[in-house]
């Protein structure tokens, strides 16, 4: 089976329906709620809905391996398991991004040929004409078109010898792979949003003009078993634990669009701080993995460390917002320059001092 994602105003008119008592509504519910990879709401809500009904394999899935930490050979062993073609679809990227791309592309070889249309019509459920995406072959689907292109890019990640990194960066190339750059894209793009930034008076999130791109952010409910794994990947790269991590993001620059000179960190004289601070602590490091490389302009600039970077697809750079006191390093301004060209995707991750909601949600309480 697949599960599918729901907008939220569909969502929510199922749910009012199923508190009228419609049993199909019940039912539809319990299946939409538990769904990956998005679940519109947190797994207790679908219990709510569930008696009589079987939920996916997904959401057991999703669930054990939040809590109960497996090692990833038995997160894959388990998703190869449910004979799902979105399980086996996340066992094949986390393979993928290991360097085992032979069993990767066998295992994307061996899905449903008509699986991936339709997921892609499913993810898009509300923003895109189900006829495109149905209409397309499967050998149009951009992950499958993928893994015939990107066969030759080097796995694993290599921690890059970037001597001009200024102090506190680093870089790590390739990251993950094309095909995780590709999938993220892929599963975000129906949901973008314009960004949002925080309000340093009142700590509560609005669009400003100071960020003009669209963005997608995995809350709790929302992480499929691959942005979850991908989290505990990114904790370990930067030796710092996956609990601290805020949501993961996928922003979007269209030509022009841009993310004007600001600090992560947050200014603690201002009156929301507190509120922001609450918690987590500060936004100690910034992680981001360049998803695409065609487009021009769009690179992260430090005016103040006359730095400009640029990545290539999958690599993932890190930077600390904090000085050696732990007050917010004035170093650390940055902005996202407006891309000329082409559309820009960045995967953004917020790491704070102390753990968070939702990453103990996510990975445990510490
Ligand atoms: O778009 C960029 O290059 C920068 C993104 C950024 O500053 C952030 O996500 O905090
Ligand atoms: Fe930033």
């Amino acid at each position: 089976m697949i599960n599918a994602p729901v907008p939220p105003h569909i969502l929510n008119q199922i749910l009012a329906k199923a508190d009228a008592g419609d049993s199909t509504a019940r039912h539809q519910a319990a299946l939409l709620l538990s769904c990956a990879p998005f679940v519109a709401a947190d797994l207790k809500a679908a219990a709510r809905y569930q008696h009589g009904v079987a939920l996916p394999p997904a959401v057991t899935i999703k669930t054990a391996y939040a809590l109960e930490h497996w090692p990833e050979a038995q997160l894959i062993e388990r998703l190869l398991a449910t004979h799902n073609a979105e399980m086996q679809l996340l066992a094949a990227l986390i393979l993928d991004c290991r360097g085992q791309r032979q069993q990767a592309l066998e295992l994307m070889q061996g899905l449903d040929p008509q699986a991936l249309p339709l997921l892609g019509y499913l993810l898009s459920y509300g923003t895109d004409n189900p006829a495109t995406w149905l209409a397309k072959s499967p050998a149009q689907h951009p992950l499958v078109q993928l893994r015939q292109q990107e066969l030759n890019a080097p796995y694993p990640a290599v921690t890059a010898s970037h001597t001009e990194l200024p102090a506190g960066m680093a870089l790590m190339e390739s990251f993950i792979s094309p095909m995780a750059c590709a999938y993220l894209k892929w599963i975000c793009a129906p949901w973008l949003a314009p960004a949002q930034t925080v309000d340093p008076k009142t700590g509560k999130s609005l669009t400003h003009q100071i960020r003009t791109n669209a963005s997608m952010t995995f809350s709790s409910g929302l992480a499929c078993p691959f942005v979850i794994w991908l989290e505990r990947q990114i904790a370990a790269a930067v030796g710092l634990p996956a609990q601290c991590q805020e949501g993961t993001g996928v922003l979007h620059y269209q030509p022009g669009q841009a993310f004007r000179p600001h600090f992560d960190a947050f200014d603690p004289s201002q009156g929301g701080a507190q509120h922001l601070l609450a918690d987590g602590g500060q936004r100690a490091t910034t992680v981001l993995i360049y998803l695409n490389e065609d487009f021009t302009g769009g690179e992260t600039d430090f005016p103040r460390l006359n730095f400009r970077f640029r990545g290539k697809m999958g690599d993932l750079l890190t930077f600390s917002n904090l000085d050696a006191e732990g007050q917010r390093d004035e170093l650390s301004l940055h902005q996202g320059l407006s891309t000329g060209a082409g559309v820009k995707w960045l995967l953004s991750k917020w790491i704070r001092q102390k753990p968070t909601d939702h990453g103990q949600r996510l990975h445990g309480s510490v």
